[in-house]
């Protein structure tokens, strides 16, 4: 089975649906939003990702009708497929994709309960065609909620540097992305991965560099440094893990540098061999990048403050313009084990009453940061809201009785902005020159294309607002 058959793309029961709509349907619309949950905006990305990998182009081919179909009738049983429909779309249409998607721009930040982007179709005999790629769509609640997430763990560490920091300079680079490794699939690593570099440059999921130059266009979308991990410092031996230390030192003489340092004992790493053995290899240093110290177990709370006491009483505090510890430019801690939302502001807040810069410490985050999440911690779901049945319009909605929340918008939708806000306009009461939705996919053809550097802008934070 190829699974670059966009025809396959689909939940079955899809694949019936187009004798389930009432004779003479000519229009189904639909729509996407969060209907809300663990945050109150949604950061809207990926669709862009979606539309190029699948839905753009002539995707419609012979060979494609010709394997869906077979592969159909074994799974039902019976010919249910759609053939007359798909090669309708082959011959009247030449393979694209008869569907105008419009779309709030990607990297927009939007209140949850809001239409981001509608799907109808263009031609009235693909009426069934809509909702036929909800499912491959609504996969775009992965990239939104990792973007989502990411920004409000960035909200945090902006109001932390804004209080004891000189500058939110750092910013872009205090939350890094150590998630590859728990990711599902290389595909899945490198969609979350860039939904977190919407928000921040830094990170080691390499495949998130590749999916937003790929699909973004961007030519470099995030850095990182040289660093250790376990292997590289335990394989010198416990009575060698100095060595391993000052050959991280001599190999990267200048830039950042980070060495894990918890393999044996973080205290006699920080105190005995940062603080006295090496002492002099790491200040000589200076202004050439740092040497980053990364503990990688314990109780991060304790943890990060301990391992900067010890720093601070070996190689001397400063205290910045906000009245908080800072070391010298050559030293700085990286804490990458147990970072979440929610243990991060716990992290944060601790290290400010102990009078410690926000200034000193980078934090990795992986599980959290691309795999803790799913559909529901925003509740995307797409539904129809309008369809054209013998020529009449129809608003369409579902209002379950036994879930009012699931309860879904009624006709032709717009998307307005309203005072500082947004507002979704219903039943075709909203004015369609005041629409932020734009066509961006258009009977095939991906007709509005953002680069990562508007979709960064879009979601920019206002760091005097948070
Ligand atoms: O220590 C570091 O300093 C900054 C560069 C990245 C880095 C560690 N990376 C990493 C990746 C995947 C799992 C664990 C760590």
């Amino acid at each position: 089975m190829d699974l670059d058959n966009v025809l396959l793309v689909t939940d079955s029961y899809k694949v019936t649906h187009h004798l389930q709509y009432p004779p003479n349907t000519s229009t189904v619309c639909s729509y996407f939003e969060s209907r809300g949950g663990k945050f109150p905006e949604t950061v809207f990305f990926g669709l862009q990702y979606i539309l190029k990998r699948w839905l753009v182009g002539p995707v419609v081919t012979k060979e494609k009708i010709q394997e869906a179909k077979e592969i159909f009738k074994l799974h039902f049983g019976q010919d249910l497929f759609n053939e007359k429909g798909w090669n309708y779309i082959l011959e009247h249409h030449g393979g694209y994709l008869p569907l105008r998607i419009k779309a709030v721009p990607e990297g927009t930040v939007v209140p949850t309960r809001n239409v981001l982007f509608t799907v109808e179709n263009t031609d009235p005999k693909c009426y069934w065609l809509t909702n036929y790629f909800e499912t491959l769509l609504v996969q775009s609640w992965y990239p939104m909620t990792v973007a989502t997430n990411s920004r409000y763990q960035k909200l945090i560490i902006a109001k932390y540097l804004n209080e004891t920091a000189d500058s939110l300079a750092g910013l872009p680079f205090k939350l890094h992305d150590f998630g590859f490794r728990g990711c599902t699939s290389v595909e899945q690593a490198g969609i979350g991965g860039a939904a977190h570099l919407v928000n921040f440059m830094g990170t080691d999921t390499i495949a998130a560099l590749c999916v937003a130059r790929k699909y973004y266009g961007c030519e470099i979308a995030g850095f990182s440094i040289p660093a250790a991990e376990h292997s590289t410092i335990t394989t010198w031996g416990e009575d060698g893990e100095k060595d391993g230390f000052k050959n991280m030192l001599n190999k990267f003489p200048s830039g950042g540098v980070s060495c894990v340092s918890d393999s044996y004992n973080i205290w006699n790493a920080c105190e005995k061999l940062w603080g006295q053995e090496l002492k002099d290899e790491v200040m000589s240093r200076a202004d050439n990048g740092a040497l980053v110290i990364r503990p990688d177990s314990g109780n991060p709370k304790e943890v990060v403050v301990k391992v900067l006491d010890i720093l601070g009483d070996k190689f001397g505090t400063t205290f910045n313009s906000k009245g908080y510890k800072m070391l010298p430019p050559y030293l700085r801690i990286m804490q990458g084990d147990g970072i979440s939302l929610e243990t991060l502001e716990a992290i944060l807040e601790i290290l400010k009453q102990n009078k410690w810069s926000t200034d000193l410490v980078t934090f990795g985050s992986g599980g959290a940061l691309l795999q803790k999440l799913d559909r529901d911690t925003q509740k995307c779901a797409f539904k129809c809201s309008y369809a054209v049945v013998n020529g009449k319009e129809v608003n369409v909605f579902k209002d379950p009785i036994t879930d009012r929340g699931k309860r879904s918008k009624k006709g032709q939708l717009t998307l307005e902005r309203q005072n500082n806000g947004f507002i979704t306009k219903e039943e075709g009461t909203g004015d369609p020159a005041k629409d932020v939705l734009q066509v961006v996919f258009e009977n095939g053809k991906l007709v509005k294309e953002f680069s990562f550097s508007e979709v960064r802008k879009n979601a920019e934070i206002d760091l005097l607002k948070n």
